[in-house]
């Protein structure tokens, strides 16, 4: 068995084409989704990411502020950056870039976003919501990790998924996912005694872990989908997955790339929370009830 490649380039494409037009409804009403950005600090990874979210935005006729500031910046200031953007009613979605710099605590300042505008889907109610399975802005990457699944015809339901990695941002929230989606799951770390024991009971083997190329055929069940969300750099400094790609191939059925894969999809579900945050505030304004 060969395992097929999941385009998450294709697939985000094609759902950045449906929130075009769902900004342009939007404009003829006198709404531009808007969508702040707060970066803080020099980390050349981050920067890159804001970039391709402004980009993105503007390319898909959305409004999009960057709020730019040195890694001595102190909490407080953010904190105050914050209260002005809750109080913007041009700004529909509020992302602050993580990781932050030391001297800030990350819980703080994502708790002080207001909820209705957390299109990260990090603050604690967006969490809540999300494990009690109400409507709620979701993590932007296990999101996109899921409308991949469904656009492969891949079912969780009743599937055993091997989730590697516990980090609030991407290894706790696509568990929950999988979990609402009648999967059986089980979360692995870096404490775990013989990894390879779990994930080769994995039918979907979702690995965050951030080691390169971890992940070979020994880890893997015959047929399993593996869906790689690592970022790390290989011995020549190349962008590279958890898994060893070339390795799984003839194990796996279907198999994320990286680059290519989960990634693109983290910024295309952050448009998505975006204009869905513009169209909730509309509703709100002629008096329906929304999240
Ligand atoms: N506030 C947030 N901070 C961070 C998040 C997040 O969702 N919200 N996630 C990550 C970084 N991230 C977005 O912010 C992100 C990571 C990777 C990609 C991506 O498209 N990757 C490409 C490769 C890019 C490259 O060549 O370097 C791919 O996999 O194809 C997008 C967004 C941490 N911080």
């Amino acid at each position: 068995m060969t395992a097929k490649t999941i385009d998450g380039k294709a697939v985000s494409l094609k759902i950045k084409e449906q929130v075009k037009t769902r900004v342009e409804k939007l404009k003829e009403q006198g709404i531009v989704p808007g969508l702040a950005v707060v970066l803080v600090g020099e980390d050349s990874a981050s920067h890159t990411y804001v970039k391709n979210k402004k980009k993105t935005c503007e390319s898909l006729g959305m409004r999009s502020d960057l709020h730019q500031f040195p890694d001595t910046l102190e909490e407080a200031e953010l904190l105050s950056v914050i209260d002005d953007l809750n109080k913007d009613p041009d700004i529909h979605g509020i992302l602050v870039q993580l990781p932050l710099p030391k001297q800030i605590d990350e819980f703080k300042v994502i708790q002080a976003i207001d909820p209705s505008k957390d299109v990260d889907g990090f603050h604690p109610v967006s969490v809540g919501n999300m494990v009690i399975g109400k409507e709620a802005f979701l993590p932007c990457t296990p999101h996109g990790i899921m409308k991949l699944l469904e656009h492969y015809g891949i079912n969780p339901a009743g599937k055993h998924t091997v989730v590697i990695g516990r980090s609030n941002i991407v290894g706790k929230p696509i568990g929950q996912l999988m979990l609402q989606q009648d999967a059986t799951v089980t979360y692995c770390h870096s404490k775990t005694a013989d990894l390879a024991s779990f994930t080769r009971q994995a039918d979907i083997l979702v690995s965050a872990i951030g080691k390169a190329k971890l992940i070979d055929h020994s880890f893997v069940k015959p047929g399993a989908v593996v869906i790689d969300v690592g970022m790390n750099r290989d011995e020549n400094g190349k962008l590279c997955g958890d898994v060893d790609l070339a390795d799984v191939q003839e194990t796996a059925s279907f198999l994320t790339p990286v680059p290519g894969g989960v990634g693109p999809m983290t910024i295309a579900m952050l448009m998505e929370n975006t204009v869905q945050s513009a169209e909730n505030g509309l509703l709100k304004d002629k008096n329906i009830e929304t999240m």
